[in-house]
């Protein structure tokens, strides 16, 4: 696999503190990467290094095998040859959706830029509306078409910031997966930011989750999810609670709703206490169960039903049900654990 973009312990600053500290990774031709974690982690200024709209203080950032920023050298962007999408779509209002499309086109004749801009436009299912002007289209379709401007110059890597934050929630789910499809279909290369992570697994290849400044894992989105390195991306991704255990073994924890195996051997000190995560999808209901649990809440979320639910010693779990697994609140409803994916840490009392 060719590398396009790798960072190399770089870090950025404001006024001198620290926002982006010592980041690394590489990005892979015709993947599509996506930065996630809280606000204010450093997404946006790590995005905007690459664009090379942000210096950096240490460290380097190579596209394409060159040196585009290192400590006092900056590539400008406009010889980076990226193609960005930004939240607001930013769409010029005075010219027509065909003509924002070719917009990166200067160069070419105006046949190609008119061919090109017809292919994108189609790419993106939006021919029929070539003629019209922004504010004649949704937001959804502007945000196609600013994907579609972005494309046309048939840049090296694609950075996107936030770019359905401004859609409601159905459009901003069917339309990542459109996009995800339509850069695909391109074999193009890209970097998006997001704070929202059913997005991210929604687009990416690659997850890399912030938080203050620092990576805290670059993975694929399964294990994101089913192998968190540790409490803050275990916390960040998905729902779940952590109960407590004690370490039979490396691969075994005994804990209040029965002993757990491991799918790998941990670390562990025998009998220290382990804290074990516990995500909805790892609770089945089992109504001949011994182990019976307390519904606390319920949310009706369509296909299923989401429990939080007290176990005999007071601890709190989520359990997502298929919704005909109707229990009234107060209500004890009878459970099993299937995990087959053992996320687990020391407890922090060790
Ligand atoms: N121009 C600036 N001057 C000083 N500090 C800044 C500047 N831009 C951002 N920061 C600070 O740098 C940190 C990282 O900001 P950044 O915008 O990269 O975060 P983010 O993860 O993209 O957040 P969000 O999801 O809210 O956009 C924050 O603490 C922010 O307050």
């Amino acid at each position: 696999m060719d590398t396009l973009l790798r960072l190399e312990e770089v870090s950025c600053a404001y006024d001198q503190t620290n926002v982006v500290d010592n980041l690394s990774f590489h990005i892979n031709k015709g993947d599509i990467a996506c930065l996630l974690g809280p606000s204010g982690c450093g997404k946006t200024t790590t995005l905007r290094a690459i664009a090379g709209f942000e210096p950096i203080i240490a460290g380097a950032i190579i596209l394409d095998g060159k040196h585009v920023s290192v400590q006092k050298k900056l590539t400008p962007p406009e010889k980076r040859h990226l193609g960005m999408v930004f939240q607001d779509y930013a769409l010029f209002p005075h010219l027509t959706i065909r003509d924002n499309v070719s917009f990166g086109l200067r160069k070419a004749s105006p046949a190609m830029r008119r061919s090109t801009a017809a292919k994108m436009l189609e790419l993106v299912g939006l021919e029929q509306y070539a003629n019209r002007y922004p504010h004649e289209i949704s937001g959804g379709q502007q945000q196609r078409v600013a994907l579609a401007r972005a494309l046309a110059p048939e840049p090296s890597l694609i950075l996107l910031d936030e770019p359905f934050s401004n859609l409601d929630v159905d459009l901003r789910r069917r339309l990542s997966l459109e996009v995800r499809d339509i850069l695909k279909a391109q074999g193009a290369t890209a970097l998006m930011v997001t704070h929202d992570q059913e997005e991210a697994f929604a687009v990416a290849d690659k997850i890399g989750v912030m938080n203050e400044g620092v990576l805290q894992q670059w993975d694929t989105p399964y294990n994101i999810y089913h192998e968190p390195l540790n409490r803050f991306v275990a916390n960040f991704i998905g729902q779940g609670h952590f109960i407590r255990g004690k370490a039979l073994s490396p691969e075994l924890v005994e804990t209040e709703v029965g002993i757990i195996h491991g799918n790998r051997a941990y670390n562990w000190v025998a009998d220290s206490p382990i804290d074990i995560l516990l995500r909805p999808d790892d609770i089945l209901p089992d109504p001949d169960s011994p182990l019976q649990a307390k519904v606390l809440q319920k949310t009706f979320t369509g296909a299923s039903m989401l429990f939080k639910l007290q176990l005999p010693t007071g601890s709190i779990v989520e359990a997502l049900f298929p919704s005909h697994n109707d229990h009234e609140i107060g209500t004890s409803v009878g459970i099993r654990l299937e995990a087959d994916h053992l996320v687990a840490f020391p407890s922090p009392t060790q």
